[in-house]
């Protein structure tokens, strides 16, 4: 049951870094085929799911979708119960671990765990890091954020995540984000968590991107630059081609 997984640390071996694209069900009109354009374009994972996204027939159709168009994993990225899906290959299983909510914390992935194991979809353990405020997710998920430049405090969460058995941790300024995550915030969390590390939210150019690589994210994920940006097929190959270069 480590097929995803297995097939990430797969692309890493391969390209050293990775991007997964974020496709929010509440804003594509034709995903699947935008799904189909970032997979050629060289996304190695369709991350789908929003902070508000609650209907759950809309989700199941989507990834439906989604998957008939594509053969890189779809992986949920839930901001709720309602984001697990029977259909996808992969779910980002996630603990908000600096919210002030247990229900972000534990209470969600309680209600959601048995939904998992019945449809057979592969948890990756994550512990999810909300950077700064003001975003969608930092809202919903009652989120305590860091602040930009408190790395020490990222350190201390990524460090926890890691010492709970979480392989994956995301840290994430918030869909959308004014401001990506630091470098220097990168770089001192790369010291000490060994796992993968997935960083997001307001990565929209390919100079920052590299930066990000450089800094120590295995994985950047792209959401936004895909919904807002008509030139986002050429930003998000140059995208790419920076962090693998
Ligand atoms: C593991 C299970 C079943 C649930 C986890 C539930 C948790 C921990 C949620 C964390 C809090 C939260 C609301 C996360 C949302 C993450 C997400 C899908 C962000 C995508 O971007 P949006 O925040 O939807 O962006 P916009 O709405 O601004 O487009
Ligand atoms: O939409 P953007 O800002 O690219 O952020 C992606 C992701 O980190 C949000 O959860
Ligand atoms: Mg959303």
């Amino acid at each position: 049951m480590s097929r995803v997984e297995n097939y990430i640390n797969d692309e890493l071996k391969k390209h050293k870094k990775l991007c997964f694209a974020l496709l929010d069900s509440e804003n594509h009109g034709d995903i699947a085929s935008v799904a189909k354009k970032v997979e050629m374009l060289g996304a190695s994972a369709i991350l789908v799911g929003g902070s508000s996204a609650i209907d759950q027939l809309d989700l199941d159709k989507l990834v439906l979708s989604i998957k008939s168009a594509i053969s890189i994993p779809v992986i949920l990225f839930p901001g709720n119960v309602t984001g697990v899906s029977p259909n996808a290959d992969a779910i980002l299983f996630t603990s908000l671990l600096n919210s002030e909510d247990p229900y972000f914390i534990s209470g969600a992935q309680a209600l959601g765990a048995l939904l998992v194991k019945k449809y057979k979809i592969e948890p990756l353990p994550t512990g999810y890091i909300i950077i700064g405020e003001n975003t969608t997710a930092w809202f919903i998920g009652r989120a305590k954020g860091i602040p930009f430049e408190k790395s020490n405090i990222a350190v201390m969460y990524s460090l926890a995540a890691q010492y709970l058995g979480m392989r994956f941790v995301y840290l994430e300024a918030g869909s959308g984000a004014k401001r990506n995550v630091s470098t220097e915030m990168i770089s001192d969390v790369r010291k000490y968590f060994d796992g993968l590390l997935i960083v997001g939210g307001g990565i929209r150019d390919s100079e920052i991107a590299k930066q990000l690589v450089n800094a120590g994210a295995d994985i950047i994920v792209i959401g936004t630059l895909l919904e807002t940006d008509p030139d986002w097929e050429k930003k998000f190959v140059e995208i790419i081609s920076a962090i693998r270069s």
